[in-house]
């Protein structure tokens, strides 16, 4: 409910349309309300007196209510409509705002499943629930009490039948709208983990097939799609029992209504037009209470939807940001650790452990050590996609955390493990950091990453078209675009992470010449399995277990690390090592 009301703040644009869809359809309830009162008119005053001229022109009232009503609910369609459309849109542009603001830590924590369920599905609910206020919650109440009190006055000795019908209508209402929405918030949680198990195996669908586990697959898909399947018909159940429950209700109402009717009508007391009228009513108090509960399910069904909306636009984001922070305009590029120690969960297991090194501006540092000895953790550090838990890292003598976040990484060119590429040129993708790169830079960053070949191939260069993850490029294109792409931004800071692994070993020397030719500057890790890799650094880090337990050059550490002689004889027997 809280959610819900927060949410609303987003109507505030569109309020014109918020006061004007439920006032046009007031118009066309009370021209709704008129005819069953003019219909009862023209049987006990005309046709019971026999005077044609009354009932042409009462029906001729009759149709001019009718049209009115048209009009009134035509423009609440169009109002209602209008403002839910543009409420959902703004909501889903600030959602995704705060999406994209999101930590590595905030992503994890949600889930891709969960985050694209929110964006699509759940701001379509909150949506419709406000359209379908817009046009029904004010219609159904306003039919209800306006029958209600047209009964009163009108056929004043059925009311008391009302007395006993309402309260059991509402009963059944209440309940069952109650049951209803617990059921549609599991609905929305299956459709979160039908979205996560799809992305999952759509993005390895390569790997589902070369292990032949394409009826494994279907078999978990079928799990989550059966026990979604079970939730929803539940959910649906709830609501489509509600129906014939309301039918049950009015129709004996009416038929105890006829049975009074034919009683008083003998007694002369009441009229059979006031009888033909009540049943109308209750019909129309049928109708108000039907539609009225759809709009209750629809909002129980957003309720939990507002909560998950709000719970994203709500996250706090992990990376602290400070105001006033000092931009860092050109970043040197010193950098010092000290004592940083970081753990993905609040009281999990340490990952990095007291980790204390300094790089000079321009050095070269390699990094190598097992699988998940804290390598690729330590690089997400520096552009701040995690925030250290103990110690500091400097920049130029200053505290990460206090220098303004989007110069920091402006100044940063971070070369991912599994190499992301988007839809779209070529061109626009290695301009994604710099776009204002002249043809120039975008020729001369793609030389150093050595893709100039593979690129000028193409027929149409650097206009050619990558699918979504770039899977027309094999795995090595892939990773000297996203090279190139952090070579075009000339940053003061490069990073590595095993960023050449697919590239053959020619193009792999080439690509490291570049960067002790074109950014002797640039203070550089290169995250490596590969000791020929790393060779020529200035300083190698060896990882073991979050720890770093060698610093030095390649000679210092074969005469005194033994895990990085041990990885150097491994590779050096199978003939890896290229010592110059
Ligand atoms: N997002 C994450 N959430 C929780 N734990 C993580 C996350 N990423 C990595 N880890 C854990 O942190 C540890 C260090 O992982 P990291 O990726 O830094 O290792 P690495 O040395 O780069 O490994 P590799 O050489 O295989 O790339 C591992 O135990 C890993 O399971």
């Amino acid at each position: 409910m809280k959610s819900i009301r927060k949410l609303l703040l987003y109507t505030e644009p569109y309020k014109f349309f918020i006061v004007l869809a439920p006032l046009l359809m007031a118009l066309e309830v009370t021209m709704d309300l008129l005819q069953p009162l003019i219909m009862q008119k023209i049987i006990d005053n005309g046709i019971a007196n026999d005077d044609m001229t009354y009932v042409v022109q009462m029906g001729l009232f009759m149709i001019a209510a009718a049209i009115i009503g048209l009009a009134g609910g035509v423009g609440c369609t169009i109002y209602s409509t209008k403002a839910a459309v543009n409420f959902a849109t703004d909501i889903r542009r600030d959602v995704f705002k705060k999406v994209e603001d999101f930590s590595s830590g905030n992503c994890d924590s949600f889930g891709a499943g969960k985050l694209i369920t929110i964006v699509t599905s759940d701001i379509s609910l909150v949506q419709t629930a406000l359209m379908m206020t817009l046009r029904v919650f004010v219609r159904g109440p306003l039919l209800f009490i306006g029958s209600i009190i047209i009964v009163f006055f009108q056929a004043r000795e059925l009311f008391p039948l009302l007395f006993f019908l309402i309260p059991i209508l509402l009963f059944f209402i209440i309940v069952l709208s109650r049951k209803a929405g617990v059921w549609f918030k599991r609905v929305q949680e299956g459709i979160d983990q039908l979205n996560t198990k799809l992305q999952e195996s759509i993005a390895g669908i390569r790997v589902v097939k070369a292990f032949v586990r394409k009826d494994y697959e279907i078999g978990l898909f079928k799990k989550v799609n059966d026990s979604l399947t079970k939730t929803t018909m539940t959910a649906d159940q709830i609501i489509t029992i509600l129906m014939p429950i309301l039918l049950f209700v009015i129709n004996c109402g009416i038929v105890i209504a006829l049975i009074l009717g034919v009683i008083r009508v003998e007694e002369g007391s009441i009229q059979v037009g006031m009888i033909l009228a009540f049943i109308n009513y209750l019909n129309i108090i049928l109708m108000a209470l039907m539609s009225s509960s759809m709009v209750l399910m629809q909002l129980m069904r957003a309720f939990p939807s507002a909560d998950r909306i709000q719970q994203v636009l709500e996250t706090k984001n992990e990376i602290e940001r400070f105001e006033d922070l000092r931009q860092v305009t050109s970043v040197e590029g010193d950098i010092e650790f000290k004592d940083v120690s970081f753990s993905y969960s609040k009281n999990g297991e340490h990952v990095l452990k007291h980790l204390s090194f300094t790089v000079a501006k321009g050095e070269k540092i390699g990094i190598i050590g097992p699988t998940g000895s804290g390598k690729t953790t330590l690089a997400k550090l520096l552009p701040r996609l995690y925030d250290v838990g103990q110690g500091e890292i400097l920049i130029d003598g200053v505290n990460l955390k206090n220098l303004n976040l989007e110069s920091l990484r402006s100044s940063i060119g971070y070369i991912t493990q599994k190499p992301i590429l988007f839809s779209g040129s070529i061109e626009t993708n290695l301009k994604y950091g710099k776009t204002s790169a002249t043809n120039e830079e975008l020729k001369n960053a793609a030389k150093h990453a050595c893709a100039t070949e593979f690129i000028e191939g193409f027929e149409d260069k650097y206009a050619h078209q990558l699918t979504q993850g770039a899977t027309n490029l094999s795995g090595g294109q892939k990773q000297r675009l996203s090279i190139a792409r952090a070579f075009i931004r000339k940053p003061s800071i490069l990073i590595l992470d095993d960023a050449t692994s697919a590239v053959d070993a020619r193009s792999e020397a080439t690509i490291l010449q570049a960067l002790e030719s074109d950014f002797h500057n640039t203070t550089t890790f290169v995250i490596a399995s590969k000791i020929s890799s790393i060779i020529k650094a200035d300083k190698i880090l060896v990882m073991d277990d979050g720890e770093i337990i060698g610093n030095g050059t390649h000679q210092q550490l074969l005469e005194n690390c033994p895990l990085y002689q041990e990885i150097y004889n491994t590779q050096a027997e199978k003939g890896g090592v290229v010592v110059e």
